[in-house]
């Protein structure tokens, strides 16, 4: 067992490395003591996480390799493999396999799965996950007058006793780069990023985002570009926009860093985890096309808060943010990406990382685990090759990247790692794989 820390560790070591290290030490002491084949802990780096979030999607959809009906694996086309989108709570990753050369080196992963070298564009962005894009938002409604008893509303655990400090929510909003109160208030004010090449097309008109009025805890706060609310809106002057929370520039900035990269991804594409969870309760996973998605948000950040409440029950804990989620996600699919309506059926919402029976859970090999199937999967064959194999990439999942760099505990030393990314491995190759790998 090989265990993978995601980014809310790469934020923490960031803002309290001891802490961090006694976590990792904590976690490594229990589970070192566990009757585990504990390999070690790692904090990855963000490339890891993207890259071993593709590895997963496209090795459990059979897209790394296939057993033919004459009895041999064969390699399906580089152009067949499918791109990932995933979000957890900390941070976002985009992983696909382009269709031009990767100019900045910082950006590639390369490592070699079943004797071929993969190649892929893979930009982990810090502090655009769920939870500090919901944590920063909150943070500017307050910064701009929101009184907090209304911003707090939508918080567990933040009552008006709490004190409630905009700069003090989030380690985000005190991390380097982009997330200075003076970035946050140039992006507030200004345009978000010099169009080209950051988008190549126009920024909408600022919209109101009119949501549960009277108990409402997003008054006329928000506004997205391209995620356009239907007709009807009032054109109040946002006094903060829901679009704040996708800043600009900076490496870390998805506007402008990923901004056109839909160019590139041909492929079809799995968006899962927090891509999933509030698409999914609103009922938009199964293909719409882009016109409903963005009327179905806007619809449902429309109704009143009660109305809400009284036609979800039961669905308190996350009940409150997916307004502020989906509105978030068609921001960051849309401008960040550049999705349009023609590529926006490429996309696909997934759960998790995994075939749609939803056997295989992608942190299993986040966490280095051996990723194996909790049962064998008899449409899959004999499969002897990918455990050996997968269970070699994590143990050996070091990298080099623009992200906070990976440390660990209880591991060995890294084998060489190329420039970028990459899985040196050699010797990796388990003994049953040997033969179709020299083929
Ligand atoms: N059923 C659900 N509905 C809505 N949101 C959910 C649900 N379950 C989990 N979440 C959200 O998912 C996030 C955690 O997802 P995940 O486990 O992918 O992130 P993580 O690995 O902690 O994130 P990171 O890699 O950024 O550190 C949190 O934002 C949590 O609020």
């Amino acid at each position: 067992m090989f265990l993978g820390a995601t980014a809310g560790m790469r934020l923490l070591s960031q803002k309290n490395s001891s802490q961090a290290g006694d976590i990792f030490a904590a976690v490594s002491r229990v589970l070192g003591q566990a009757p585990l084949d504990f390999w070690g802990a790692e904090l990855l780096a963000g490339q890891a996480e993207g890259a071993l979030g593709w590895i997963t999607i496209n090795y459990v959809l059979g897209m790394l390799i296939k057993y033919s009906f004459s009895g041999e694996w064969i390699r399906p086309p580089e152009g067949t493999l499918v791109g990932a989108l995933d979000m957890g709570g900390a941070s976002t990753q985009i992983t696909f396999v382009p269709g031009g050369p990767i100019l900045d080196k910082n950006t590639q992963a390369t490592f070699h799965l079943y004797g071929s070298e993969h190649r892929v564009y893979t930009h982990s962005y810090l502090c655009f996950g769920r939870d500090q894009m919901l944590t920063r938002l909150l943070a500017r409604l307050v910064e701009v007058g929101l009184p907090p008893e209304e911003a707090q509303v939508k918080w567990d655990g933040l009552g008006p006793s709490a004190g409630l400090k905009a700069t003090s929510l989030s380690s985000c909003r005190a991390a380097p780069g982009p997330w200075s109160a003076t970035h946050v208030t140039t992006v507030a004010t200004g345009p978000r990023c010099p169009r080209p090449p950051c988008m190549s097309h126009p920024v909408s008109t600022p919209h109101p985002l009119q949501t549960w009025p009277g108990t409402s805890r997003w008054k006329e706060q928000g506004t997205l570009g391209p995620a356009s609310p239907p007709s009807g809106a009032s054109s109040t002057s946002p006094a903060a926009r829901a679009e704040d929370t996708v800043p600009s520039m900076g490496s870390t900035s998805p506007p402008c860093g990923a901004g056109s990269m839909h160019a590139h991804l041909t492929s079809p594409t799995q968006a899962f985890s927090n891509f999933y969870y509030t698409f999914h309760f609103l009922n938009l996973t199964s293909k719409q096309p882009l016109t409903t998605v963005n009327a179905t948000v806007w619809e449902f950040c429309r109704r009143p808060w009660k109305q809400v409440e009284a036609s979800s029950p039961g669905q308190d804990r996350w009940l409150r943010d997916h307004c502020a989620s989906g509105l978030y996600i068609l921001t960051l699919l849309l401008e960040g990406y550049g999705f349009r309506e023609e590529t926006w059926p490429d996309i696909e919402f997934h759960k998790q990382a995994a075939c749609p029976t939803g056997r295989w859970h992608r942190y299993w090999l986040d966490a280095g685990l051996h990723a194996e199937p909790d049962r064998r999967d008899p449409g899959r064959g004999a499969r002897p090759l990918a455990g050996g194999e997968l269970r070699h990439l994590g143990g050996w999942s070091r990298l080099c990247g623009a992200d906070s760099p990976g440390y660990s505990w209880g591991c060995g030393s890294p084998p060489p790692v190329a420039p970028g990314l990459s899985w040196a491995a050699p010797g990796w190759t388990a003994a049953p794989a040997r033969a179709f790998l020299s083929s």
